[in-house]
């Protein structure tokens, strides 16, 4: 379902009333459309399903190399820069890394696109765990292997910047798809 930004723009004008102030002032009267313009940039991954951007960043190359089923090699991406917003507070998750590493299943698939599809899915309402679960299922599509470990760490400003305003607080999740559950030499290859 496409995201509808005339309706965002009537609602964000609404809230400006709600708070008091005049939605028509100079300094506000353009808001409402900067602010659905910038909705459908920072929620651009929610006009898609998960498959959808499998779809989309499917750009993978038959392997050169002849990996064996008990293959332990790896490929890992560290240090993408995610931004995403929770779903509970419309709150900004910020200065988020992602780790994404997948064991390579007869192909391998273009680096830029791991990061693409990180990028896509935190463009949506979310949780840090559901962004780590959405990433690897759609490692898990477009690479055809089961085994996808992707680790997030960040901060939430609805925990910084309000409620219990912990400054310093960071969250980190991990994600464990096919052999990283069991494995915990591919677990400790994760970590630097
Ligand atoms: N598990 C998880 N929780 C999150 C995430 N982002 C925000 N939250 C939490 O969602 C919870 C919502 O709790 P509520 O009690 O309904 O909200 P609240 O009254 O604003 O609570 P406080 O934040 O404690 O002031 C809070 O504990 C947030 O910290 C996330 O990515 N994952
Ligand atoms: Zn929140």
């Amino acid at each position: 379902m496409a995201i509808d930004t005339n309706a965002i723009k009537e609602y964000i004008r609404g809230i400006l009333i709600a708070l008091g102030d005049d939605p028509d002032r100079e300094g506000l009267k353009d808001t409402p459309d900067r602010v659905a313009r910038m909705y459908s940039e920072v929620f651009e991954g929610m006009n898609y399903t998960n498959e959808e951007i499998a779809q989309m960043f499917d750009k993978t190359f038959e392997d050169e190399m002849d990996f064996a089923s008990d293959s332990k090699d790896l490929v890992i991406v560290r240090d993408i820069q995610l931004f995403s917003y929770c779903e509970h507070h419309i709150a900004l998750m910020y200065d988020m890394t992602a780790t994404v590493a997948y064991m390579p299943n007869g192909k391998v698939i273009g680096l830029s696109k791991i990061a693409r599809i990180a990028d896509m899915v935190s463009k949506r309402l979310q949780l840090q765990e559901r962004i780590g679960s959405d990433i690897a299922q759609i490692m898990q599509i477009v690479t055809g292997s089961e085994d996808v470990a992707v680790l997030i760490e960040g901060s939430h400003s609805c925990m910084t910047a309000r409620g219990i305003r912990q400054a310093n607080a960071r969250t980190t999740t991990t994600t464990l798809r096919g052999r990283f559950r069991t494995d915990s030499d591919l677990q400790m290859r994760l970590y630097r």
